[in-house]
């Protein structure tokens, strides 16, 4: 048997552009993902998230299969296009429903919709907007505050800067590696400014998500990688400082003002840590880079040998078991919640209305093992949340990629348990593994 500690926050999570719809419900303006998915050849079959998983309204229905997992926690995102407009009732009602299921809501503040309007004005380009950020975090909090235990600023700065500025990929579509170093400054200042705000309103539990991933391959790329990927915001967050090398390096494409090191250097209560797969890079002269990692001409990455899931990344629990004992080690103190793990695979309906996913209950039985053998070294792992409850609209993939325990049919919003659920409420139940 592989017993976690006592009170190990067992949770699930998703994201409010991925599962509420209802997108122009009760006031709610649009955010750069309303636009960016309505903008023709942006997400694959003109996918939006119009309507999504209909969560805005059956949200009820989905904190009953989260009582029926035995979820200590739930992870998911507050819209920022929702503050300020007749439709944020909708996160009391959640929150008030999650209480009475006895499950932890876990807030994240920004996962991505950022307002169009502050898109219009600048965005993540414009420094204003991290003080808009705060005054939004400030003005959630005193609407609910008293009932959120630990509030998450971003979700994974690095997508928002290096996928949404870099590559272009995701919203909002800007092509930059300027940008892209700029943005991630300007979120990391955001969310100092938010921990500031949160914490003069009284929040007790603060933190951010970051996607931090393992970098294989030859030496010295796979340094400069971990730097502009995982030390970019870790060292800034936890220690105050840029790298002097990544410093160096951003410094070829911006000239943006750095010196907001200890608005940024707020202490944080958990480091959330969403982990997939690692990144493999190697030594290529001809290579002309990643758009994404800026500066990385004559650095070739690399798909994975080995299983993949349905998104073509690598299934490697062992990075996740040394992701988080490196994390204890290089930057101590702070505790630590895997935010989000999980995977996509061809999920398919079977004629008993079950969904035989075993793919997925192994990928994850792989990865809490890893999770526990990080414990067992020293890592102070307080939770472990899948990703995702629900199958979901993921981003630029529309509706093809399959995340969830729980499957959705779109077409009649039915939701239908995969073996992978009832495997997650075992090991819930069991606080462990056989
Ligand atoms: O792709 C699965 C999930 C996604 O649905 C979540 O909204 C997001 O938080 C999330 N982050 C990752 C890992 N990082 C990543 C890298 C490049 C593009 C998008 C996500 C995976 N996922």
């Amino acid at each position: 048997m592989i017993i976690f500690p006592e009170g190990f926050l067992w949770g699930a999570a998703t994201a409010a552009y991925q599962i509420e719809g209802a997108a122009r419900e009760d006031g709610r303006v649009p955010s750069i993902w309303d636009t960016f998915s309505h903008t023709p050849g942006k997400v694959r079959d003109g996918h939006t998230g119009d309507v999504a998983c209909d969560h805005y309204h059956r949200y009820a229905e989905d904190v009953a299969l989260m009582r029926e997992l035995g979820l200590r926690a739930y992870r998911f995102s507050i819209a920022w296009p929702r503050f300020g407009t007749p439709g944020f009732g909708f996160y009391d009602r959640l929150l008030d429903e999650l209480l009475e299921a006895g499950i932890t809501p876990v807030a994240t503040l920004y996962h991505w919709d950022l307002p169009q309007s502050l898109q219009d004005g600048g965005g993540w380009l414009d420094r204003d907007t991290a003080y808009r950020f705060a005054e939004y975090a400030a003005g959630a909090y005193e609407r609910l505050g008293d009932r959120v235990a630990t509030w998450t600023t971003l979700n994974e700065p690095w997508v928002s800067a290096f996928v949404g500025h870099g590559s272009g990929r995701h919203a909002p579509g800007v092509g930059d590696p300027a940008a892209a170093f700029t943005a991630a400054h300007h979120l990391m200042l955001a969310h100092g400014l938010a921990v500031q705000a949160l914490r003069a309103a009284g929040a007790g539990s603060v933190s951010i998500t970051l996607n931090l991933a393992p970098i294989l391959g030859d030496e010295e790329p796979a340094r400069l990688v971990d730097g502009l990927c995982n030390r970019i915001f870790l060292d800034p967050l936890l220690r105050g400082v840029y790298p002097e090398d990544v410093l160096a390096h951003l410094r070829r494409f911006t000239d943006v003002k750095l010196d907001d090191l200890e608005t940024i250097h707020q202490p944080i209560d958990v480091l959330g840590v969403n982990y997939y797969s690692p990144k493999h890079v190697r030594t290529d002269p001809e290579a002309p880079g990643h758009p994404e990692h800026p500066g990385t001409e004559g650095i070739a990455f690399v798909d994975p040998d080995g299983p993949v899931t349905a998104m073509g990344w690598g299934i490697n629990p062992e990075c996740l078991e040394s992701l988080l004992v490196r994390l204890s080690r290089e930057y101590p103190g702070t505790p630590l919640l895997i935010t989000e793990n999980g995977a996509a695979f061809e999920d398919t309906v079977t004629g008993d209305d079950r969904v035989h996913d075993t793919d997925r209950v192994a990928f994850l039985d792989a990865h809490v093992r890893a999770a526990h053998a990080a414990i067992a070294q020293g890592a102070d792992l307080r939770g472990y949340f899948v990703w995702s409850l629900l199958d979901n609209f993921e981003w630029a993939h529309g509706y093809h990629k399959r995340f969830g325990l729980v499957y959705v049919d779109y077409e009649t919003q039915r939701r239908i348990r995969k073996d992978s659920f009832h495997w997650y409420r075992d090991v819930i139940a069991a606080n462990g593994l056989r």
